[in-house]
């Protein structure tokens, strides 16, 4: 990248709403991991981190989720580092054998839910016994890709703007921001 296209991703950080502090991310992320762990704790899951957002959602989870399970990611993107969303592509499939078993997908953002929508159906085509979902945060709007597409298990609800940190990125950049933020204007 170049200087100026750096110093413009540093200005979209300095400038950007800080909508939710890292401590409310964090107790957010807490309440989330007691909830699975009441409903999971004693059904053997698989669950699965879709890369690359899930990344740091998926990882903060796993250590507070205190009971068997299997751990794997799927890799599938729709914005391919751009800020509006195109057909779903595959890059990466599943590598643990989930058939018959509970699975749990782990994703940042769950905005107009085209990509979590298609990766339920792929999970149930593919032979899980149940499918349930855990988002970061909950986009609030009336666009979703079905009326009734809602995450079982959900952090923080956000407003319709783009938002970045916690795994969620700006063209590529900022997913390691310790907070959740809306880009100025957007
Ligand atoms: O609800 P939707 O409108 O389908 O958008 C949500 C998806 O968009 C982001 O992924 P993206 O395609 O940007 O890839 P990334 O995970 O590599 O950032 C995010 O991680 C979700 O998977
Ligand atoms: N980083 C980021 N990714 C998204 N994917 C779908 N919506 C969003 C958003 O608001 N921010």
């Amino acid at each position: 990248m170049s200087q100026t296209d750096i110093d413009h991703i540093k200005k979209i950080y300095i400038e950007a709403d800080l909508l939710y502090s890292e401590s409310e991310v964090e107790a957010a992320i807490n309440k989330m991991a007691a909830d699975i762990s009441a409903a999971l704790a004693e059904s053997d899951p698989v669950i699965f981190t879709i890369m690359n957002g899930g990344l740091v959602i998926g990882g903060k989870l796993l250590t507070k989720l205190n009971f068997p399970l299997e751990a794997g990611y799927m890799h599938a993107t729709r914005y391919r580092n751009t800020t509006s969303g195109h057909d779903l592509e595959w890059k990466v499939a599943p590598m643990i054998d989930f058939s018959g078993r509970p699975v749990l997908i782990v994703d940042d953002i769950l905005d107009e839910g085209h990509t979590l929508a298609e990766i339920i159906s792929f999970c149930h085509q593919k032979g899980a016994s149940s499918v349930q979902t855990a988002v970061l945060v909950n986009k609030l709007h009336d666009r979703k890709a079905s009326e009734d597409l809602k995450a079982d298990f959900v952090g923080l609800d956000v407003e319709d703007r783009y938002i970045f940190g916690y795994g969620m990125d700006y063209h590529g950049y900022w997913r390691n921001a310790p907070g959740i933020f809306a880009v100025k204007g957007k």
